[in-house]
C-alpha cells in the first residue's frame, strides 16, 4: 500500500547550527489515527508548522503525498489538509458560524449539518460570539468543530485536549477515533490516555527523530506508561 503522506529525511532549524528535527522520517497511511508524544521543546509544534507550511526553515530528501512529491504550500495539497494549533485563536473578530462559513469558502465546499459537532462540545451557546470574547476552551472549539465538519483528507491536530473540559475531551476521542472513516489525523498530545485509547500508532518524536512504538508493546502492555519507561 503507498503511504498517504511521507516525509523523508526532514531537518528543521530556527538557528541552522542547531537542527530541533534531524533527519526526521515517518509515514501516515490513508484512515488511521497517527498520535505523537514528545516531551517539551521537543519539536512537535516545529514539525507541524513545517507540514503546514508554516516554518520553511527546513530541509527533506522528500515529502510525498499518495506517491508524489509535494510542495507543502501548493493550493492543491493545501485544500486537502486542515491544522488546528494550540494556543492561537485566529479571526478572533469573526463570530463561529462567521469563521464556519469563511473557511468552507474558501475550501470550496457546503457547511454541511454540524449539530451532533455543537452539541458534543456543549457549544450551542457560543456559535455567535467573537471569538476573541471566548474562554480558551471554548476559542479551542472553534477550529475543533471546523476541523471535524470539514473532514479533509489529513488532519493535523496539535495538543487538541488542550484547554478542554472533561466531558468535550471525551467527545473528542470519540471524533478522533472515528476520524478514520473519512481520512487520516495526525496529532499530538502530552495526555498519555489521549493517545492510546485513540490511536492506531504512537510516534515518539526524540531527539530529533521520529521512532514508532511497537504495537505490541503498548496495546499489549495496556500502559503507555510503562513502555515509555523502556525508551
Ligand atoms: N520561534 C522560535 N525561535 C527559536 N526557537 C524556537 C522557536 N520556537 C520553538 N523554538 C525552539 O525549538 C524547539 C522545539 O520547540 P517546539 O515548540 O517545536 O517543541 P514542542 O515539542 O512542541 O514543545 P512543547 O511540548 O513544550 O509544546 C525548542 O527548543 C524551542 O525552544
Amino acid at each position: 500500500m503507498k503511504a498517504e503522506f511521507s516525509v523523508k529525511g526532514l531537518t528543521a532549524w530556527y538557528v541552522k547550527e542547531k537542527p530541533v528535527l534531524q533527519n526526521l522520517t515517518f509515514q501516515l497511511q490513508e484512515h488511521e489515527a497517527v498520535g505523537m508524544i514528545g516531551l517539551n521543546g521537543a519539536g512537535k509544534t516545529t514539525l507541524l508548522n513545517c507540514l503546514c507550511g508554516l516554518h520553511d526553515r527546513f530541509q527533506a530528501e522528500h515529502i510525498q503525498w499518495e506517491g508524489e512529491d509535494i510542495s507543502l504550500r501548493n493550493p492543491a495539497f493545501m485544500s486537502r489538509r486542515y491544522a488546528v494549533f494550540d494556543g492561537e485563536a485566529p479571526f478572533g473578530y469573526f463570530t463561529f458560524r462567521e469563521y464556519l462559513a469563511y473557511v468552507f469558502g474558501t475550501y470550496k465546499r457546503q457547511v454541511p449539518d454540524i449539530e451532533t459537532l455543537v452539541q458534543g462540545f456543549s457549544f450551542e451557546k457560543y456559535e455567535d460570539v467573537l471569538i476573541k470574547e471566548l474562554s480558551t476552551g471554548n476559542k479551542k472549539k472553534v477550529y475543533l468543530i471546523t476541523a471535524f465538519a470539514l473532514r479533509p483528507e489529513l488532519l493535523f491536530l496539535d495538543e487538541p485536549v488542550n484547554g478542554l473540559d472533561f466531558q468535550s475531551t471525551e467527545f473528542l476521542y470519540t471524533q478522533i477515533k472515528e476520524y478514520k472513516e473519512h481520512g487520516t489525523v495526525f496529532f499530538s498530545s502530552h495526555v498519555l490516555e489521549s493517545v492510546s485509547l485513540t490511536a492506531d500508532r504512537i510516534l515518539l518524536l526524540k531527539n530529533g527523530s521520529m521512532e514508532e512504538l511497537k504495537d505490541r508493546e503498548w496495546k499489549e502492555n495496556g500502559d503507555i506508561r510503562e513502555v515509555l519507561r523502556h525508551v
